[in-house]
């Protein structure tokens, strides 16, 4: 279907999902929109912040993502003539034609975006986003706005938060899409826990959508779908280098099988193991003999899975092929791993096989932060984690409450009170600032009217917390960032950022994340991190609240 808009095209693909279109908004947003446009007050120019008040997973950072998708989706907002009929089917048939008239002519070309870089680390309240233009068009924004950044920054954050608790070193796999809510969930679950810091995903459509990494190794299903070695006809395996041609491969395996059963540092550990799952593995090593890979827990881990994919990589050994590993998906992951270690590096003495006690163990099964720090404790051998459900399901919290509040309607400043101070917000168009230490660390984020001179290097500036009088601090910075940045300049003649690739804004997190003070980080009880705003600003905030707040009357 053809758009009807007439605003610039620049080039920005659409969003990836092709569900967020106009339409993908609340009804109450074009409700509002018609009565903007029936009181002649559509065009007055509104300033909304995008901000969330809490960070997730009672920790004190936020990842912020789902940038790129707010501006694909803001590069191409057109109507087609067949959404403007629903809409009008939608809407009481007492509303005037001339609003679908003005419908068919609206795009963002008038609508400026500043946001935070995707990938930072952010706080709360400070905007993530500041969307100028049109009160309309503007409010018509917000659902899609809200709903591609919510999942997405939690997402992140929660695969930011399994990276911190497992460690740099460990490869981090993401394994969610079976389990996510729904399509779009596992779609963006792979996209942001990527940005978030994971390695991979066994999730194919981002694989290619993305350039994400795909990693994956196989199922129970395809152990147990084998019966007896009797199925496995070609037994030939050509060597690593081709020089020569291994006839029987499946005698070969039997025949380090039973030199392990014998073999003195492994003294009796095992007897007869599964059949059936050697006829699986063996199957596997000769489909993919550069990448075997095995699930070893489906019968028993030490007493079957572990001899029988050590027979089946040492014959693969012989022929010059080095063996992934293997994969534990049940029981007690820190037990059976440093147990499984053990093993290989006994066959690595006793057999002379360099680095088989490397041999890389992946494990899964309902991981998440809590058992990724149970098993740290405890002592592990695990290189790689396959993490699902707990990861892009956001168990531990589902939801961020990101808002888009107005802070400013042709030029006036606007504020929303509430009982629940957290819940007043700070209203003016305004500029971010993040204050960095003398030791490199970000200090505080402070927030300034947009006219305000900006915080200078070596100068002392008073930071205040919004709302607590007793609160402030001064701060000299060693370095100021400006954290908003145009990202859409609508009419303003101003330069756009560019949208950098996913793989870029991932080492940005990574790096955000690195320079962050350690105290901010930790998982117990964290320090939070310092949010404040100008004198200047503060002294606004308090005259408008009176201002705005009705006086009482005690009788
Ligand atoms: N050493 C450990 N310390 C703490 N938690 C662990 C440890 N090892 C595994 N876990 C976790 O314990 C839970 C065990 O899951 P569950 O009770 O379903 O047992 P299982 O081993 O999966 O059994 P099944 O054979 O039925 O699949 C999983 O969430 C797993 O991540
Ligand atoms: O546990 P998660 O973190 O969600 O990781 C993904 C899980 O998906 C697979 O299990 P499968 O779907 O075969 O079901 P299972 O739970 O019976 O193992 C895999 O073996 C993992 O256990
Ligand atoms: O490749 C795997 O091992 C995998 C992929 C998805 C879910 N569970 C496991
Ligand atoms: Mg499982």
């Amino acid at each position: 279907m053809e758009a009807v808009g007439n605003g610039p095209k620049i080039g920005i693909d659409g969003p990836t999902n092709p569900m967020v279109t106009p339409l993908l908004t609340d009804l109450y947003q074009f409700t509002m929109a018609y009565a903007y446009w029936k009181a002649g007050k559509n065009n007055e120019r509104a300033v909304f912040d995008l901000y969330f008040r809490r960070n997730p997973f009672g920790g004190e950072y936020t990842v912020f993502a789902g940038l790129e998708e707010c501006i694909k989706l803001i590069a191409n907002f057109r109507f087609t003539e067949d959404e403007i009929a629903f809409i009008q089917e939608s809407l009481p048939s007492s509303c005037e034609v001339g609003f679908f008239d003005y419908l068919r002519g609206l795009d963002c070309s008038d609508v400026e975006i500043h946001a935070i870089s995707e990938g930072f680390v952010v706080f709360p309240k400070i905007p993530l986003m500041r969307v100028e233009g049109p009160v309309a068009v503007v409010q018509l924004l917000e659902t899609p706005l809200l709903t591609l950044i919510n999942y997405a920054s939690l997402v992140a954050t929660n695969a930011a938060r399994h990276r911190f608790v497992a460690g740099k070193s460990k490869l981090l796999l993401e394994f969610g899409l079976r389990r996510a809510q729904g399509p779009d969930g596992g779609i963006s679950a792979s996209k942001y826990c990527y940005m978030g810091g994971f390695d991979a995903t066994s999730n194919v459509a981002a694989g290619k959508l993305f350039g994400i990494p795909l990693r994956g190794t196989h199922s129970h299903a395809f152990v147990s779908s084998f019966m007896s070695l009797d199925e496995i006809t070609e037994r030939s395996l050509q060597s690593c280098d081709g020089s020569n041609v291994c006839e029987d491969f499946v005698s070969s395996v039997q025949t380090w099988l039973s030199k392990l059963k014998l073999s003195y540092l492994l003294g009796g550990i095992f007897g007869e193991t599964n059949q059936s799952e050697l006829a699986a593995f063996i199957s596997y090593a000769l489909a993919f003999p550069k990448n075997f890979l095995a699930l070893v827990d489906t019968y028993d881990v030490m007493r079957s899975g572990i001899p029988n994919f050590c027979a089946v990589a040492l014959a693969l050994n012989d022929l010059g092929y080095k063996a992934i590993g293997i994969r534990l998906d049940s029981g007690d992951l820190a037990y059976l791993s440093c147990e499984s270690r053990k093993f290989f590096q006994a066959i690595e003495k006793e057999f002379v096989v360099p680095d088989f006690g490397k041999t890389g163990i992946t494990a899964s099964n309902d991981l998440n932060e809590e058992t990724l720090d149970a098993l740290n404790k405890q002592g592990h051998e695990v290189d790689a984690f396959g993490i699902g459900t707990h990861l892009v399901t956001c168990y531990a919290q589902p939801a961020l409450g990101v808002v888009f509040k107005l802070v400013e309607i042709n030029n006036q400043p606007r504020i929303k009170l509430s009982e629940d101070v957290s819940k007043v917000s700070i209203p003016c168009k305004k500029r971010c600032y993040r204050l960095y230490g003398k030791e490199g660390y970000p200090l505080v984020d402070i927030m300034t009217g947009e006219n305000e001179p900006p915080p200078k290097l070596g100068e002392r500036i008073l930071c205040r917390h919004p709302f607590n009088e007793s609160k402030r601090a001064f701060v000299v910075p060693k370095r100021v960032e400006e954290l908003l940045k145009c990202f859409w300049p609508g009419r303003s003649g101003k330069d756009r950022e560019e949208l950098p690739s996913i793989k870029l804004i991932r080492e940005r997190c990574i790096e955000q994340l690195n320079q962050m003070r350690p105290d901010h980080m930790r998982r117990l009880n964290p320090t939070p991190y310092k949010v404040s705003v100008s004198a200047k600003l503060y002294d606004f905030i308090h005259f408008l609240w009176l201002n705005e707040a009705p006086v009482g009357e005690l009788l």
